[in-house]
């Protein structure tokens, strides 16, 4: 059995990864915790939801949830992660992060913790949409310049980060594969008079709405055609499912930094 703690367990994605942990049978729920304040800190887990093992309590200090702990599984708020990291490098325990809208700093903080133990960080942890990642990448490449590149995405009314990790992500492939800069062709913003697209250009396009779990599309267009690759999650479960696969996959593994494609065997 690998001994899982989870970050944030009353999160959206920290509820229901919990749940697939306590529910499988190579894995066990040993630790959760919540930030401070947080109404669930000092009760039982059980309290909240009845598929909880017997016992556990949520707890508010990071230290002590993890302490029985091979894995921590942690999406919740930059500033928190980064601490959560560095508390898993000080006691040896592998990290699998998922929280996105995480800053240059707070990438080179997760680097230097990577020195001393193996952490997985993606911004998306479903099959689909790492496979959408070479895809684009391969299209891209095909098409070349004649085809702009624009980058479209849509999640829920609650979503704190914008735009999103695996927009980001899809950019930075995009502008990888067509020998641009990232930082240079992005354009997040486009009104009033700004004059015709500069064929540099990757639009990066953000839509908030409703209950919307998360879509990602990639349009390729030049004079008289287009192509557009689309992923949409029907659930969190993706999600979830991904980060259990990251988890198992991560004991053992050599202190580094990993993402998804490495754990689903894409690179
Ligand atoms: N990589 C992937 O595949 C995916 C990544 N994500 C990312 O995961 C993150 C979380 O998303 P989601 O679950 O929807 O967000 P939620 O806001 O539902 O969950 C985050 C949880 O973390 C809690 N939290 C905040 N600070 C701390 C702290 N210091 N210690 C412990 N817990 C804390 C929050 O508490 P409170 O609300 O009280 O502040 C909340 O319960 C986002 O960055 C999102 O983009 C989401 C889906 C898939
Ligand atoms: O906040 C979310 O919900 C999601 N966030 C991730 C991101 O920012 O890319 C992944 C997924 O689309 C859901």
């Amino acid at each position: 059995m690998i001994r899982v703690a989870v970050a944030g367990i009353a999160g959206r994605m920290g509820s229901r990864i919990a749940q697939l942990v306590s529910e499988a049978e190579d894995l066990t729920l040993v630790g959760c915790w919540e930030r401070k304040d947080h109404p669930l800190v000092g009760k039982p887990l059980k309290s909240a939801v009845a598929w909880a093992p017997e016992g556990l309590m949520v707890s508010e200090s990071p230290e002590k949830a993890v302490e029985n702990a091979e894995v921590v599984i942690d999406f919740t708020v930059p500033e928190a992660t980064v601490e959560h990291a560095k508390i898993c490098a000080s006691m040896g325990i592998c990290a699998v992060i998922g929280t996105t809208g995480l800053s240059e700093t707070d990438r080179k903080i997760l680097e230097e913790c990577a020195r001393k133990i193996p952490m997985v960080v993606a911004p998306n942890m479903s099959v689909g949409v790492n496979v959408l990642f070479r895809l684009v990448e391969f299209a891209a490449r095909l098409l070349g310049p004649d085809f702009d590149i624009e980058i479209v995405e849509a999640h829920h009314r609650f979503k704190k980060d914008a735009p999103s990790g695996t927009a980001i992500k899809l950019g930075q492939i995009l502008a990888d594969a067509t020998g641009r800069s990232w930082d240079n062709s992005a354009v997040y913003v486009r009104k009033g008079i700004v004059g015709e697209r500069k064929p540099e250009e990757i639009g990066i396009q953000v839509l908030r709405a409703g209950d919307i779990v998360g879509e990602h599309t990639v349009l390729f267009a030049s004079l008289g055609e287009r192509i557009e690759i689309t992923h949409r999650a029907h659930s969190r479960d993706n999600f979830a499912r991904g980060a259990l696969r990251a988890a198992r996959w991560v004991v053992g593994k050599a202190p580094g930094l990993y993402d998804m494609q490495n754990v689903l065997g894409l690179v």
